[in-house]
């Protein structure tokens, strides 16, 4: 028995990814909070035949907690997405309070879930989530995942095109690294499970790069105000969800990337600090899943120049970006106290 919640489940990734969830046949109980809409989204979702017992909750009677309850997974697309000229960090402001607030109620209703975190800037947010558990005492770093998989669906998709057959994009396999926004994501491309052609220039190399790492700002522009990606999130949110409830259902030697506390595997970690120069809290790296969340994090390995200097780039970004949502928590708790 699995039960899987969506918090912001009416959103335009919400709506989609709880489709994707009740479609999965791991899921027995799919909870929905939002704080619109849900009833409409759950009574919707529950006619489709498959196993997944589908309840929607809103935010008046404790409905957080009520949703929360005996949550094994609990996926997060809370939050207000990008217009065009925004970067992810100007959705900090709204964001952070959201996501500091979800994370209370999953720390007191459900500590022991695994955190799927969507909404943005994932760099920050996500050392949220592990701020607020650490104040109610529940941290565990294994647990707790920042959904970087966009950037690999991506990656995948913009190599087969450039190999030229779409077709094998469900198949291409790109590491990437670092974190989830604009000169963080690192896709390591000497890594790709299918090289690139050897005729490819460095020019179009580097524009492989560039629209890997600003994938998001395409969606938006094309969106035009409407939001960011939400589909082809919501396709990545699955499918990391779905490797994650794998892992859980006992399947060894699950491996995928994503942006998780480098606590979670103290000698992963320790061999890729030594790759990278410096610590760092939190980092997207290749992440093997076990029953109990992370079971590795998985270094490097080999990689370019090139790619160096990508991650060189990225470090102080990754940093900053860390120190933002650990400072935001606790200048928060100067004025409030847990709620235990
Ligand atoms: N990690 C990624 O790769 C990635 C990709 C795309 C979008 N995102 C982020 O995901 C977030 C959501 O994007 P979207 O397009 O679905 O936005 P959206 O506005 O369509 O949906 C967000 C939903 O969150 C809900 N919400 C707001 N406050 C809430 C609260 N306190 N509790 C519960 N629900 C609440 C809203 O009612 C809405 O239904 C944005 O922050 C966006 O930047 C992340
Ligand atoms: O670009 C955004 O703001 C949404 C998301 O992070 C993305 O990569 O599409």
């Amino acid at each position: 028995m699995v039960k899987a919640v969506v918090l912001g489940a009416a959103g335009g990734i919400g709506q989609p990814l709880a489709l994707l969830l009740k479609a999965n046949p791991l899921v027995t109980e799919l909870g929905l909070f939002d704080i619109v809409n849900t009833p409409g989204v759950a009574a919707d979702l529950s006619h489709i035949s498959t196993p997944a017992k589908v309840e929607g909750y809103l935010p008046p009677d404790d409905g957080l907690k009520k949703a929360l309850k005996g949550a094994d997974i609990v996926v997060i697309p809370a939050g207000v997405p990008r217009k065009p000229g925004m970067t992810r960090d100007d959705l900090f402001k709204i964001n952070a309070g959201i996501v500091k607030d979800l994370a209370t109620g999953i720390a007191t209703t459900a500590p022991k879930a695994f955190i799927l975190v969507i909404s943005n800037p994932v760099n920050s947010t996500v050392p949220i989530v592990a701020e607020v558990f650490k104040k109610h005492g529940v941290f565990d770093p294994k647990r707790l995942f920042g959904v970087t998989t966009l950037d690999v669906v991506r990656a995948s998709t913009f190599v087969a095109e450039i190999i030229g057959d779409l077709s094998l994009s469900k198949d291409v396999v790109v590491p990437v690294v670092g974190g989830h926004s604009g000169v963080t994501i690192v896709p390591l491309l000497s890594q790709s499970s299918h090289p690139l052609p050897s005729s490819l220039s460095q020019e179009s190399h580097a524009a492989l790069v560039n629209r890997i790492q600003f994938g998001g700002d395409e969606v938006v522009k094309a969106k035009n105000g409407a939001g960011s990606a939400t589909l082809s999130m919501a396709y990545a949110g699955a499918e990391f969800a779905a490797k994650v409830l794998r892992a859980l259902n006992g399947e060894k030697g699950i491996v995928a990337p994503s942006y998780v506390s480098v606590a979670a595997d103290a000698s992963g970690s320790a061999a890729l600090t030594k790759e990278l120069g410096q610590e760092l809290a939190f980092f997207s790296s290749n992440v093997e899943l076990g029953t109990e969340g992370v079971a590795k994090i998985i270094p490097l390995g080999k990689i370019t120049e090139g790619e160096q200097t990508l991650i060189k780039a990225a470090l102080p970004e990754l940093a900053k970006n860390i120190e933002t949502g650990v400072n935001f928590v606790s200048e928060a708790y100067k004025t409030e106290e847990p709620r235990l």
